[in-house]
């Protein structure tokens, strides 16, 4: 019966003998594009041969909703990566399989990142993006991808304590010259004293492991059982794990030191039952971890929004123009205005869907046969979420879907205001770039919070201008994330002023006197 399902496989590119259609994947910087390619060839499924691992790609939302959201039980499982699992993978959330150890990182976790919760991260996610604006315009000692993952490290502050954010264990998150490079060779993990350039060297570290044809290992699993002294992935594997636990380790005992009033999840996970079914080193993983994947999607995501705006002035215009009507300029932008700000939230939902800093995550494993459609879908297959293809499908979005266009989110409002959001997105995302099912991103509340505000304020108080010279794309690390190099562009200041009136700001703001 199995081979005659087979046959019933969905269609895809034709693959080599054995190693099947591994060659025509590694060494693609941008699987997703060439994914995304396929998915106009054969539709919402793809399937492809990895020397011998069925892997099954997921190009629609539609099959995504049916298949990893309705049958959330069958497809919440991880494949094993062998380098990821040497590395620490079960103990990392998003690589770990469907076990129980998951379940309660995942609770915790959900407990302060829920819709609820991230309310209370208001206050300090609108203090930072002040704080952002001012470093756009007048700190000139640090790059734009310092200054946005600066800012994108207000996480951490939830993490680990906003006391322990601004000591000098982390010197970086205040005062953002945190000489953010991540590491050209992602197999020798740098680990310094700076924990924002830890946290983004651990997390590409872990990424890349998982890319497609990575490793060779992951073709020939056999090679699993040479001795560490002839393997230098697993030699390497085995030291990292070991140096991240130890980082992970110290920041989290010395965020328990600071926290005097015990508002940090650290603390929360060891004085409370949150951290209930955690051992004392999962403890610090998790919140280690879930501070990598906070911070490079987040501030990922702010360059890409500013280099929106160099290429799109017209969008920055419209953005101006709403700010202007519904701010002024007497006051900062706050969370209460986002209900008047039709257009700042499609700016919000269209950069993800233009540019996700996942395109393709790690694959679920299908726990048994299924079927979608007449696609035979087999047991233990690596099922990839193509979530490029699904931000990027022109029945969905319209055939100019490589442009940066608000306006797809929007009508016009019958009450004669110009714009409203279409109400099949006012409550919904609109784009697919946090995933989908019971492993959908658990930060997704918080970081579209972080974006509203970010964007808002600095839309509200800077003009955003393209330097000479073009800003080159081109990636040079196989790795899951889409980062965008840095690049520079020019920051001038909407109204006169500004730079007093974001001083007196500051000086108000709760977190300012904290750490006077
Ligand atoms: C623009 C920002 C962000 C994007 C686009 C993003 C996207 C994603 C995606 C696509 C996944 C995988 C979902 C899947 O497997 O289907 C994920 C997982 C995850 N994200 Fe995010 N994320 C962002 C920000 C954050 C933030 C701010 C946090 C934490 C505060 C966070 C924490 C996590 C964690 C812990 C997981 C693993 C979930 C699990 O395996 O259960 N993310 N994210």
């Amino acid at each position: 019966i199995k081979m005659r399902s087979r046959r019933n496989l969905p269609p895809g590119p034709r693959g080599w003998p054995i190693v099947g259609n591994l060659p025509q994947v590694s060494g693609e910087g941008q699987i997703w594009c060439l994914l995304t390619k396929w998915k106009y060839e054969y539709g919402p499924l793809t399937y492809l041969n990895l020397c011998g691992q069925d892997v099954i790609v997921i190009n629609s939302r539609p099959a995504a909703l049916e298949i990893l959201e309705r049958r959330s039980a069958m497809y919440s499982d991880r494949p094993r990566h062998i380098v990821c699992e040497y590395l620490g993978g079960e103990m990392a959330m998003p690589f770990t399989g469907y076990t129980k150890t998951w379940q309660n990182m995942r609770r915790a976790t959900h407990e302060v990142l829920h819709h609820q919760a991230a309310l209370h991260y208001h206050p300090v996610q609108t203090e930072e993006a002040i704080i952002l604006v001012q470093k756009l315009l007048f700190d000139h000692s640090s790059t734009l991808r310092e200054k946005l993952n600066a800012s994108a490290a207000t996480m951490l502050s939830v993490m680990y304590g906003r006391k322990a954010v601004n000591s000098s264990f982390l010197p970086s998150a205040l005062v953002g010259k945190s000489n953010v490079t991540v590491s050209e060779t992602p197999d020798k993990l740098l680990i310094t004293s700076d924990i924002l350039q830890t946290l983004a060297n651990i997390g590409h570290r872990f990424t890349s492991s998982v890319y497609p044809g990575s490793y060779l290992v992951e073709a020939l699993p056999i090679l699993e059982y040479l001795p560490e002294s002839l393997a230098k992935w697993k030699r390497d594997a085995v030291s990292d794990r070991k140096r991240m636990g130890k980082a992970f380790q110290t920041y989290y005992e010395e965020a328990l030191r600071n926290d005097e009033n015990r508002g940090s999840l650290c603390a929360r996970l060891t004085d409370t039952s949150l951290g209930g079914g955690l051992t004392y080193e999962e403890k610090w993983w998790t919140i280690g971890v879930v501070s990598v994947a906070a911070l490079e999607t987040t501030s990922t995501t702010l360059a890409y929004f500013i280099f929106a705006m160099t290429l799109y002035p017209r969008v920055q215009q419209k953005a101006h123009e709403e700010l202007d009507q519904v701010i002024g300029r007497t006051q900062n932008p706050m969370f209460s205005d986002m209900k008047n700000l039709p257009y700042i939230r499609a700016v919000v939902k269209e950069i993800l869907r233009w540019n996700p800093p996942l395109p393709v995550i790690v694959p679920r494993i299908a726990l048994e046969d299924d079927w979608y459609e007449n696609h035979f879908i087999p047991k233990g297959a690596a099922i990839l979420e193509n979530l490029w293809g699904m931000n990027y499908d022109k029945d969905v979005y319209g055939p100019d879907v490589e442009e940066f266009r608000p306006e797809r989110f929007l009508q016009e409002s019958e009450k004669g205001d110009e714009y409203e959001l279409k109400p099949d997105v006012e409550n919904e995302d609109g784009h697919n770039s946090y995933g989908f099912g019971r492993r959908k991103c658990v930060g997704k509340y918080v970081a579209d919070n972080a974006l509203f505000i970010g964007i808002c304020t600095i839309l509200w108080a800077v003009n955003i201008e393209a330097v000479e010279g073009k800003i080159d794309l081109a990636r040079h690390t196989l790795d899951t994330v889409n980062p965008i190099p840095d690049f520079q562009c020019k920051f001038t200041p909407r109204f006169e002023g500004l730079d007093t009136f974001l001083q007196q700001l500051r000086d108000n703001f709760e977190y300012f006197k904290q750490n006077k």
